[in-house]
């Protein structure tokens, strides 16, 4: 039984989601012709600066992020952006979003000058998100919590983040009943996906392998992964 509230809630998040996505002119780019390690990681590159802009744009949507602390937004932003670009290339990588061109985002990410020991992990993941065939909503409200994660470094105001982020929890907790009542450990599988938080550390790794092989990030990774 979804309040009135929630409804308006979920109707809000969907929309915001759906509305900002990375214009087409940029992953067409995943089609062009050139395969070198280099190429890859110039397209990724381009592709993960365009989705944090996307992903800027979805959380000033996101009902009562905008009265935060100004600071706590920005730490929010900087601790979740990782996560959200993990749980969007997922969906992509999971022929979900036609626009993903998905063997070839699959091929430019394996051949991107990552370690070998990165892979394994990034992979199964994105196989274990592909067998949770999540709704639109659920892919909406799960980036929404990833974001609202109160834990996050230089987060101030612990509690305000806190109680948005138990009000969406609320939400999908109640959606994933609905839309999934064959599983009713749906929501506890959804839980399970904390397996973002180690890739959130092997990124970091994988960020200082790229550095020291001298690759260039965008002035606003760089900023919002802290390198350079
Ligand atoms: C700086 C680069 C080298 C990097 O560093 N770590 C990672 C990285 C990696 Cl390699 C894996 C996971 C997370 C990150 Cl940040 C990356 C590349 O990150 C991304 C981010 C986002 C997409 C992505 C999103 C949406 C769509 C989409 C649609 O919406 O229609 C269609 N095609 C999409 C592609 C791909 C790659």
């Amino acid at each position: 039984e979804i309040t009135k509230e929630q409804r308006a809630l979920i109707k809000a998040i969907l929309a915001a989601y759906d509305r900002h996505q990375i214009p087409q002119d940029v992953t067409k780019k995943l089609l062009q012709e050139q395969y070198s390690a280099e190429e890859n990681f110039l397209l990724l590159t381009e592709v993960a600066t365009s989705q944090v802009q996307v992903l800027v744009e979805f959380t000033k949507n996101i009902p009562g992020f905008l009265s935060l602390d100004r600071e706590d937004q920005i730490a929010l932003l900087k601790g979740s952006a990782v996560e959200a670009m993990f749980l969007r290339s997922a969906q992509v990588l999971s022929k979900k979003m036609p626009s993903g061109h998905t063997e070839v985002l699959e091929e430019r990410i394996r051949k991107s000058g990552m370690s070998e020991e990165f892979m394994t992990p990034m992979f199964n993941f994105y196989k274990s998100i592909g067998e949770l065939h999540m709704t639109q909503e659920e892919q909406a409200l799960l980036t929404t919590i990833t974001i609202l994660t109160p834990d996050r470094p230089y987060v101030k105001s612990h509690e305000a983040v806190e109680r948005l982020q138990e009000t969406m929890l609320n939400v999908l907790r109640k959606l994933c009943v609905l839309q999934h009542p064959q599983e009713p450990q749906y929501f506890a599988r959804l839980g399970r996906l904390t397996e973002l938080r180690t890739l959130h550390h092997y990124h970091a790794e994988m960020l200082t392998s790229w550095k020291t092989n001298d690759h260039k990030f965008t002035p606003l990774l760089c900023e919002i992964w802290d390198v350079q």
